[in-house]
């Protein structure tokens, strides 16, 4: 069968893995011999073995002279586990199928040549553009050292929030809800300012029916005024970080929640690049903005939104709390234009996802 197939059976091996190997990429592999697929395998969890190990561990002996398909090239270096490209050298491989290059600068076509140089043949390119959409959070994680974000709002068809008096249960459907559950699952972290936790008192916890990753909490609180009584204090169900400028406070305000961290960051520096260095810094390689329009729209008027998932009701309000209100400018600039990558019904309600064009 031609390349393509087997590498979009690698790619959905990789996929399979989503929300687990941050903050490693999503890799999936297969080694096939004579049109018989002998080995499969995905990279599940940071420092356990990469993709390629599962495939050729399956195939045993048979990898003799057999084809390795695998959606990211090779890595080269002996991280957490060492590196693929001995093993599959060691395995007798023929010829060895990439879709996408490795941006870590440990690896950037360094793994390529190394197989190549052990009289391997190595073809490139296939299925890239899949591929790499696939690690799109991991491509610009290594190339900028930022998580990659991506905003989340849920509006009615007029592009109310809430009514007027500020009631926002429910705008979406359970149908809805449960979808964006799936996408906390999936983030290493979830962002709301604090005026969401005032209003809200959100947990932002992952609650599907099949359980789900909780992802850390991040609140931007400039004055501290989360209350100690709120729930993504008091659950102890996941770490809380608050970023705050108010450093007076910031050693002691939540010392009796040991889930609890306050850093603050001085008045001076742009607060959210700021933030976003810190939450790398922690390994944090994707960051789900739950907002408000406030905070949804810092991000965006910074350039520092990557993607939106916006879920549209059908239902019109009339005067309430609008979305992405940004009192200081328009967003006209380049930058705020997007492209949609998928646009679908869920249960009642609409979803839109789109990438900006930053
Ligand atoms: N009002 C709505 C939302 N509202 C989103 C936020 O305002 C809520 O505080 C947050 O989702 C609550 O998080 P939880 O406590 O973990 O459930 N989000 C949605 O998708 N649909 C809505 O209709």
């Amino acid at each position: 069968m031609e390349p393509k197939i087997y590498m979009k059976l690698a790619l959905e091996l990789a996929r399979s893995a989503e929300g687990q190997t941050s903050p490693n990429p999503l890799v999936g592999a297969v080694c096939v011999r004579d049109n018989e697929i002998i080995g499969t395998g995905a990279h599940l969890k940071a420092g356990s073995p990469h993709a390629e190990v599962h495939a050729l561990m399956m195939a045993g002996s048979k990898s003799v002279g057999a084809d390795l398909y695998v959606t990211l090239e090779p890595c080269a270096h002996s991280g957490k586990t060492p590196p693929c490209t001995d093993i599959i050298i060691s395995s007798g491989i023929r010829r060895v199928f990439v879709a996408s290059i490795d941006p870590f600068p440990a690896v950037n076509g360094k793994g390529i040549k190394l197989l190549k140089a052990a009289g391997i043949e190595v073809i490139t390119g296939i299925l890239q553009a899949e591929a790499e959409q696939l690690n799109r959070a991991f491509f610009h994680f290594i190339h900028y050292g930022k998580p990659y974000v991506t905003l989340k709002a849920a509006a009615t068809l007029d592009g109310r929030l809430s009514t007027r008096t500020g009631d926002s249960k429910w705008i979406t459907s359970e149908a809805a809800r449960t979808d964006v559950h799936h996408l906390r699952h999936i983030h290493d972290a979830i962002l709301v300012g604090v005026q969401t936790v005032l209003h809200d008192n959100p947990f932002l916890t992952t609650r599907l029916p099949h359980g789900g990753k909780n992802p850390k909490r991040i609140i931007l609180d400039r004055h501290l005024r989360t209350p100690k009584t709120a729930n993504v204090i008091t659950d102890g169900a996941v770490e809380t970080i608050i970023f705050t400028h108010d450093s007076d406070n910031a050693e002691t305000a939540f010392l009796d929640f040991p889930l609890v961290t306050v850093e603050s960051i001085s008045n001076e520096v742009n607060f959210l690049e700021e933030v976003l260095g810190r939450l790398a810094k922690k390994g944090i390689m994707t960051l789900f903005v739950e907002g408000g329009s406030q905070i949804h729209s810092s991000f965006i008027d910074a350039g520092l939104a990557n993607e939106l998932y916006l879920y549209m009701a059908p239902k019109l309000i009339g005067n309430g709390k609008l979305l992405f209100i940004n009192k200081d400018r328009n967003f006209m600039s380049e930058s705020e234009s997007l492209n949609f990558i998928d646009v679908r019904q869920i249960g009642e309600d609409i979803r839109l996802h789109a990438r900006f064009l930053t």
